[in-house]
């Protein structure tokens, strides 16, 4: 089995060192990743300049293809001709901090895995709940236990899937149960921060996450504050289907 593995938080990140060793032995790991952070770009495409890639070694000593783009990219340059085999799978993270509610609509960790799955290509994303790497070592360690028992109820060659799976940083993360959630809704971000530069001009920095709004029983958010290891399925067509019928009366034309 091949497994191509990302995330976002940079090639020496230490949730992507940890996701890489965990991993081992499960099949044939490849690892493309970002030179820099690139947390928040969610699907960006770098369309504007050619890409470099440079091979260079992660955290803990992994082979890493460097790419000096976003975690879509990588996983873009990967699946359209710089591997020379397809991977099996993909998996991306460990993200440092959650990817819950609207989180995986900027989230580049999400955004590497999707790339994948609009690939055809099965796909998990992996975040850690807390940033800072606490018992990553754990989180690990559940990642690939959840890898395995996917591998073991589903194949690798049918239909593609994409999960987004967030584990609480505790030692025992492996032990957490583990739940099926629906995304929940955070409330919109903090105001901007806005402050002078040395020069005098005015900067703006993105405030932080909303807190959750929807966090009830069957989300992410529920489920990560009660412990439990959360695991999305998550899909990519955005249509409204619930809406169509509406918008076609709110703009329907008079016939000819
Ligand atoms: N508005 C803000 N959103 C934030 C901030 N820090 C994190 N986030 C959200 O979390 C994800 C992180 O995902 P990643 O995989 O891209 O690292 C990010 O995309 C945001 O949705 C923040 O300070 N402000």
């Amino acid at each position: 089995m091949r497994i191509l593995i990302a995330n976002d938080d940079g090639y020496l990140a230490t949730g992507l060192a940890a996701l890489v060793q965990a991993c081992e032995g499960l099949g044939e790991i490849t690892v493309f990743a970002p030179e820099q952070n690139a947390s928040g770009t969610s699907n960006a495409l770098t369309l504007g300049r050619p890409l470099n890639i440079f091979q260079a070694r992660g955290a803990r000593g992994h082979a890493v293809h460097v790419v000096n783009g976003t975690p879509s990219d990588c996983v873009h340059l990967a699946l359209t001709g710089v591997m020379s085999q397809r991977p099996d799978l993909v998996l991306s993270g460990i993200n440092n901090g959650a990817n819950m509610g609207d989180d995986t609509l900027y989230s580049g960790t999400v955004a590497a895995a999707m790339e994948g799955y609009l690939f055809g290509v099965p796909a998990i994303a992996f975040s850690q709940a807390e940033k800072g790497w606490g018992e990553i070592d754990a989180a690990a360690a559940t990642a690939r236990a959840i890898v395995e028992q996917v591998l073991s109820q589903v194949r690798l060659d049918g239909a593609p899937w994409l999960l987004n799976v967030n584990i609480p940083n505790r030692a025992d993360a492996l032990q957490l149960p583990r739940v099926v959630t629906r995304l929940g809704r955070r409330h919109a971000s903090e105001p901007v921060i806005r402050q002078t530069n040395p020069r005098g001009e005015p900067i703006y920095w993105i405030g932080p996450a909303g807190d959750a709004r929807e966090c009830g029983e069957g989300t992410d958010f529920h489920a990560v504050a009660q412990g439990r290891v959360s695991i999305t399925p998550l899909q990519v067509d955005l249509t409204d289907h619930a809406a169509l019928g509406l918008w076609a009366a709110r703009t329907a034309q008079p016939a000819a």
